[in-house]
């Protein structure tokens, strides 16, 4: 019984491939495989070929009119072989000095001539490099003094990320155009300038005035029951530091006996003394407003700054 079954299978085989159905033809001519072979000469020579077209498949040579259409030829009367679909061959460049004029009318399998026996192989050349990708562009010109230019400014200058308008004030250090991790300006910012504080003398440091103007400290230079006074400015203008007399300085309506200050002030005794005797209001503001002169002088208060006519009608000892 096995054995009856293997022969019609067999049989099944042999009659298939001896008369191969035309959907089969069909299916085999969409993979382009099969060609067909018309007479006994062409047999052989197609025989030979397809040995070689097997051989230079792996190569990428190219079958050609394989696509169109063909049939098994009996005009001898012979059942013909039949090629076996052949691998798909990657594309490959077929020079035109190898090419055939075909006929319309008679088509056929050709399997390409390798190119004696040399793999064909993708090329850089000027022909070939049109086709592909456009290289990348070239970096941009350098600049007239002969260096390339960079992106050494983050963001760009025509960067959406950079503010517009003028650029801000960030303080001292904005100058410099590369920090943009300074302070925030506030008012009691310090500019960056050269110091011009002096030397002071040993025992004059601010911390020893800070000891000796404690807050039970009385510095004014008057009787210690005077009470604060009304000033007018004829009345600060004699109190300059000289002749025997205490220096007052005014700073924001208030009058103090800066005489006492004056060997510990950091900036040095001519320096305090180009606000005595007058109101140094703006002088003291120009150079360092940072300055908490109200605690630091609490003990120098002799009084108030009023006005010339508010002194003259009013006695100095009223004033609270
Ligand atoms: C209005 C007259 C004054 C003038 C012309 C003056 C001038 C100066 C100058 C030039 C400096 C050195 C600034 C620097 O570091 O380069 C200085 C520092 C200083 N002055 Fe005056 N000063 C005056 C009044 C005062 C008064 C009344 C006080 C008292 C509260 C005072 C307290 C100080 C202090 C504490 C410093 C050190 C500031 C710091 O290190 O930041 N000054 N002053």
């Amino acid at each position: 019984m096995a054995v009856l079954g293997i022969s019609l299978i067999v049989a099944s085989v042999v009659f298939v491939l001896l008369r191969p159905p035309q959907w089969l033809m069909l299916r085999w001519q969409g993979f382009g495989g099969i060609a067909a072979i018309t007479d006994g000469k062409e047999k052989e020579k197609a025989a030979d070929k397809n040995q070689r077209s097997r051989d230079g498949a792996e190569a990428g040579v190219e079958l050609k009119g394989l696509s169109k259409t063909t049939s098994i030829a009996t005009s001898s009367g012979t059942l013909k072989q039949r090629q076996p679909p052949p691998t798909i061959a990657p594309p490959v460049i077929v020079p035109p000095s190898i090419e055939e004029p075909e006929s319309p009318s008679t088509p056929k399998a050709q399997a390409a001539k390798p190119l004696s026996g040399a793999i064909p192989s993708l090329s850089l050349s000027a022909d070939s490099a049109s086709s592909m990708m456009p290289p990348p562009p070239l970096p941009s010109p350098r600049l007239s003094n002969g260096r390339i230019p960079s992106l050494n400014q983050f963001p760009a200058p025509n960067s959406a990320q950079r503010a517009r308008g003028p650029t801000p004030n960030r303080g001292p250090a904005a100058s410099s155009s590369s920090s943009g991790l300074a302070p925030p300006p506030t008012l009691a910012a310090k500019p960056q300038k050269p110091s011009r504080q002096v030397v002071l003398t040993p025992g004059h440091s601010p911390l020893d005035w800070a000891r000796i103007s404690g807050p039970n400290a009385d510095l004014r230079g008057v009787v210690a029951s005077t009470p604060y006074l009304r000033v007018t400015p004829s009345m600060l203008k004699t109190q300059t530091g000289r002749k025997g007399k205490d220096a007052w300085m005014a700073i924001n309506g208030k009058v103090y006996n800066v005489t006492p200050y004056a060997r510990f002030h950091p900036g040095g005794v001519p320096e305090l003394m180009r606000g005595a005797g007058r109101d140094g209001t703006k002088l003291f503001g120009e150079i360092h407003p940072w300055v908490n002169y109200e605690t630091m002088l609490a003990a120098c208060l002799v009084g108030l700054l009023v006005e010339e006519s508010d002194g003259k009608e009013n006695d100095m000892d009223q004033m609270d």
